[in-house]
């Protein structure tokens, strides 16, 4: 698959009363790379991510996904034209097993038709399609453990598979190593690696040593604006970034 930009934002501004959370924010996310969105509490990056979800409408600007037009739509038709979005917030149904939980997601992509009509391919379909999403995101050894039980890391990889199987081609990942010791941080290190062959990957977090081990691209954004976007090299040698943001320590 050719590297391509899959999402193009241009100039978004989200306000809230007299404030901009985004303030004229553009952003390109391609298949093969992982961008990530860095910058202090409060810099806006929750809010961007809303609005390329479409959990929050943008007051200007435009987004486009696969080459479609996608502002001001709502979450449910943007994941269906291909973005998949984890949330901080847990989406895990606790007491099912890790299967059920990835065949649950699989089939909240099932066409509406096919749950009347209930054929053995519908059903295969939703099947397949979870059990790709389960094995991708490292999980098929824990295929019958009750998803309570799992270790943090696991239930991060568990939220993973979940939006896996709704197939996207975008995905929206929230500070997927919160709480992570190292080994689990590795872990979904590597994973993330492996995702981004097939997809575009936008990547919130605060982990530093992750962030510039696994993007591509960064952003760096404080106050609702970009100060400072490109390579992780471009932006550990930006004076205005250590200033307002990384310190000394990069
Ligand atoms: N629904 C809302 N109504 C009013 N203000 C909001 C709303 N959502 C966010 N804000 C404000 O917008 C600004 C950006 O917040 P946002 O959560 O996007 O930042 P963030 O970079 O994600 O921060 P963090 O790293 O702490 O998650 C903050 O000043 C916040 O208080």
């Amino acid at each position: 698959m050719a590297d391509e930009v899959l999402l193009s934002a241009k100039n978004l501004v989200k306000r809230f009363g007299g404030l901009a959370a985004v303030n004229g924010v553009s952003v390109d996310l391609w298949r093969g790379r992982i961008h990530a969105v860095i910058g202090p509490n409060g810099a806006g990056k929750s809010t961007l991510t809303n609005l390329l979800s479409g959990d929050l409408p943008p007051t200007t600007g435009t987004i486009h996904l696969g080459g479609a037009e996608t502002t001001g739509r709502s979450p449910e038709k943007i994941s269906r034209a291909g973005l998949g979005r984890s949330y901080q917030k847990t989406n895990i149904f606790l007491p099912f097993t890790v299967w059920e939980n990835v065949r649950l997601a699989s089939q909240s992509r099932a066409q509406r038709a096919a749950s009347w009509l209930s054929s053995a391919t519908s059903h295969s379909v939703t099947n397949e399609r979870a059990e790709k999403a389960m094995v991708l995101a490292g999980l098929e050894h824990r295929r019958e453990a009750i998803a309570g039980t799992i270790s943090h890391g696991e239930q991060r990889q568990l939220e993973i598979a979940m939006t896996l199987a709704t197939e996207p081609q975008v995905l929206l990942l929230d500070e997927p190593l919160a709480g992570m010791g190292t080994v689990e941080a590795e872990r979904m290190v590597a994973l993330l690696q492996r995702l981004k062959q097939a997809h575009a990957i936008m990547l919130v977090e605060h982990d530093m040593d992750a962030v510039f081990a696994l993007a591509d691209r960064l952003t760096v954004m404080v106050n609702g604006q970009v100060i400072a976007s490109g390579t992780p090299e471009q932006i550990r040698a930006d004076a205005g970034v250590r200033a307002a943001y990384l310190g000394e320590e990069h």
